[in-house]
């Protein structure tokens, strides 16, 4: 009889096809760069062409890392009963960050907290820490209400074995239908309202409210208290030695955190939330296992803890595991994916290629990680005794573990301390998840990619072309904070840890300079094609073959692995192709501006929340798939002004092969231009042919249209 597996992991099939291609295009690479050298010596034009090519082909060089081993796993949560028995599972924390009511409704994070308050775990083993950056006590007031509905709502997912347990999702979702279904809706209706009446109040009325506990919660919310500047507030909702159910049943516990702020004090956004509820949690509860997620990131399989258990729990594990990976899923997208916000080369098909290296990179939000990983006892210092005591399990709400938790949560804790250095999740960058699982896999921790089939946790994405925009400058610019810093993945990475892996890492945070490249290619190509300048090989040379192999290779490997493998839509292809230029067109180049502004101190660039809320207008263009241009922004100047060059010099092209005969000469330049033209259809669209709200802002256009008037003029001097 086969042994019984907790998991299993294989090889994909197609590692050797990555492997085979990636040496025959390294060849020819090699090739396109060395007559680039030879170039160079001829003309001066030729470099910023090499600089280019230099780039992508750096940039390809490292991205060919995830494709060396990529691997594929699987867990078996049924058989880990015979492991374990489930009195002697860890006890798991769950930290869920919030940073802005308004961005962030506090209805939608309610609704995260109890998708995993009603996990498939022993309620006396599970506790939740909210931790509130936005200082606001609505959402405390949003977690009062959500707690007492949840003592219906736990006890009614268990015995229906309810999937969906975000009852926001579920009531949506056209559920099956039991006997107190309809109490229980009205129920979370009624939750919802009160909720929301007290958002739209903007604050709590305290003269309605009659029990002293709740009056004395929000008491701390004085006239000069501010998002900015307050103290610490920790609110224990439920306690599980003392909360139950209706149905008997003990309460998972519940606790509400905002750490104290000082105007004077840098708080480290994200980061330095998560270091206080791992401290606050370890006075409270002390769980082994800590799992980190954002507040839009709902519980979507309440057997996820156990699946990451199969991991932890089994008796062979590597004991450098230090965390288990669910990659981020997302609900909502549209149906082909308009801005590419599924980013599922980066979740599904490069995640696989880090699996098999050192484990996939932690995502922000989805990760179980063992707590002695990223913060071990000996880094509380004075409240350590009481840490250990914790094992010895004793009520979290006594009144000396309290003082010291208002204690772990001052903004002044860390002074002097490893925290965020070496210890937690670490500073210094808008992207501390990539970060930190950089720190710890150069630390020698592993780390573990869990996929399963129905994703794990589901969370939002900006459904309006500048929120995406904005999104990914953040990442990239935080990507640059971690690149040129002392740990620097090419330098220190490479020495630390196997160096395939620590390339991985090189890529993601060099990301931003496939600018070069986009940028150069978007312009140069198209402004001497519309000064009647040939650039490229004729069609008959044999450099024409070179390019064409290259670009077909390129664009055919990504299809492949998206499509044919990654089993995505071409439509869905198609869209993230044309994401990727308009990114070199936009958050690459101005999150290199900005990191470099912020190098020289002229500008502090701080964590840009992401808004979860979708006005109806919006939300509609959107399940159209229709872009969203509705905002003057900046970002998207760039690529305006691109697609009216590359539109002229496309109808340049036409005239030169139409007039005067020349397709052999032009043929790649207008190959380009005709790429970028047929990319651009919809800002062409929101230019000139739509009349809706998400329509380019007649500013920009005319804006575009005269800076590609002056390029062109300026050009037509030099050449
Ligand atoms: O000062 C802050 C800023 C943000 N957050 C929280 O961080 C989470 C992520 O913020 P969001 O605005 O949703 O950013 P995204 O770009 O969607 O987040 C992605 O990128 C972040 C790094 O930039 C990661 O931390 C996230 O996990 C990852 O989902 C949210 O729960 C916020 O409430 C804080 O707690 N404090
Ligand atoms: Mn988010």
């Amino acid at each position: 009889m086969a042994a019984l597996l907790l998991h299993s992991s294989e090889r994909l099939s197609k590692t050797w096809l990555n492997r085979i291609f990636a040496i025959i295009y390294a060849t020819v690479v090699s090739f396109l760069l060395l007559r680039h050298c030879r170039n160079l010596i001829y003309y001066p034009i030729p470099i910023a062409l090499f600089l280019a090519d230099f780039v992508l082909a750096f940039m390809w060089f490292t991205s060919q890392c995830f494709h060396w081993n990529p691997i594929h796993r699987r867990v078996f949560p049924e058989n880990l009963q015979q492991f374990v028995e489930e009195r002697e599972y860890p006890a798991l924390d769950v930290l869920i960050c919030t940073a802005d009511p308004t961005k962030e409704p506090p209805v939608g994070v309610v609704n995260t907290a109890l998708s995993v308050l009603a996990y498939d775990y022993p309620t006396d083993k599970l506790s939740v820490y909210i931790s509130d950056d936005g200082g606001s006590e609505v959402t405390l007031y949003a977690f009062m209400e959500g707690a007492k509905f949840a003592k219906h709502w736990i006890p009614y997912c268990k015995k229906h074995s309810i999937v969906d347990r975000s009852p926001e999702v579920y009531f949506e979702n056209d559920p099956a239908w039991f006997p107190e279904t309809d109490e229980i809706k009205a129920m979370y209706e009624r939750m919802k309202s009160r909720v929301e009446k007290v958002v739209q109040s903007g604050g709590v009325c305290l003269d309605e409210v009659k029990e002293s506990e709740i009056r004395d919660a929000f008491s701390k919310w004085t006239p000069n208290f501010s998002r900015r500047h307050h103290p610490t507030i920790i609110k224990i909702i439920l306690d599980n030695t003392i909360d139950k159910d209706v149905a008997g049943g003990v309460m998972p516990n519940l606790v509400y955190v905002s750490r104290e702020k000082s105007n004077n004090k840098p708080h480290n956004f994200k980061a330095g939330a998560l270091n206080v509820l791992l401290r606050v949690s370890g006075l409270l509860t002390n769980g082994q296992i800590v799992l980190v997620l954002d507040c839009d990131m709902f519980s979507n399989d309440p057997e996820t803890p156990l699946r990451a258990l199969c991991y932890f729990m089994d008796p062979n594990a590597d004991s450098k595991l230090g965390f288990v990976q669910f990659p981020q899923r997302f609900s909502g997208i549209n149906t082909n994916d308009i801005y590419a916000s599924e980013f599922k080369a980066e979740t599904q098909i490069l995640s696989l290629g880090m699996d098999g290296l050192l484990g996939a990179q932690f995502m922000g939000t989805g990760g179980f990680f063992k707590r002695h990983v990223i913060s071990n006892d000996s880094c509380f210092g004075f409240i350590k005794d009481t840490i250990m005591q914790k094992n010895i399990s004793i009520p979290i709400c006594t009144k000396d573990v309290l003082v010291l938790a208002h204690q772990a949560a001052s903004c002044d804790y860390e002074d002097d301390t490893k925290w965020g250095s070496e210890i937690g999740f670490r500073y210094g960058t808008l992207t501390e998840d990539t970060y930190t699982s950089f720190r710890l896999h150069c630390e020698g921790w592993k780390s573990i990619l869990c996929n399963p089939k129905r994703a794990a946790f589901l969370g939002g994405s900006p459904s309006n072309l500048n929120d995406a925009l904005t999104q990914t400058k953040r990442w990239y610019m935080g990507f640059l904070e971690i690149f040129f810093n002392k740990y620097c993945p090419i330098t220190y990475g490479i020495r630390s840890m196997n160096p395939l892996h620590a390339l991985c890492y090189t890529h993601y945070t060099l990301r931003s300079f496939w600018s070069i490249p986009i940028i150069v290619y978007a312009f140069l190509p198209q402004i001497s094609l519309l000064n009647s300048f040939p650039m490229f090989a004729r069609v008959s040379e044999g450099g024409f073959s070179l390019h064409a192999f290259l670009f077909l290779g390129a664009y055919g490997k990504d299809f492949y692995d998206f499509v044919v493998f990654g089993g995505g839509s071409k439509q869905r292809w198609w869209n993230c192709q044309r994401m990727w230029l308009m990114w070199g067109l936009s958050s690459y180049p101005f999150a290199l501006l900005e990191w470099s502004l912020k190098s020289f101190g002229f500008s502090t660039s701080g964590f840009n929340v992401t808004s979860k809320v979708i006005e109806e207008e919006q939300k509609k263009l959107y399940e159209q798939g229709v872009f969203d241009f509705g905002v003057e922004s900046i970002l998207f100047f760039p690529f305006s002004v691109a697609s009216l060059i590359n539109l002229f010099s496309f109808v340049k092209g036409f005239m030169e092969v139409f007039i005067n005969g020349r397709l052999q000469e032009f043929f790649v330049q207008m190959f380009i231009s005709g790429v970028v033209v047929v990319n651009s259809w919809p800002i062409y669209e929101g230019m000139v042919l739509r009349r809706d709200r998400g329509r380019m802002p007649l500013k920009l256009t005319l804006a575009s249209l005269s800076t590609a008037f002056a390029i062109f003029l300026a050009s037509s001097l030099i050449f």
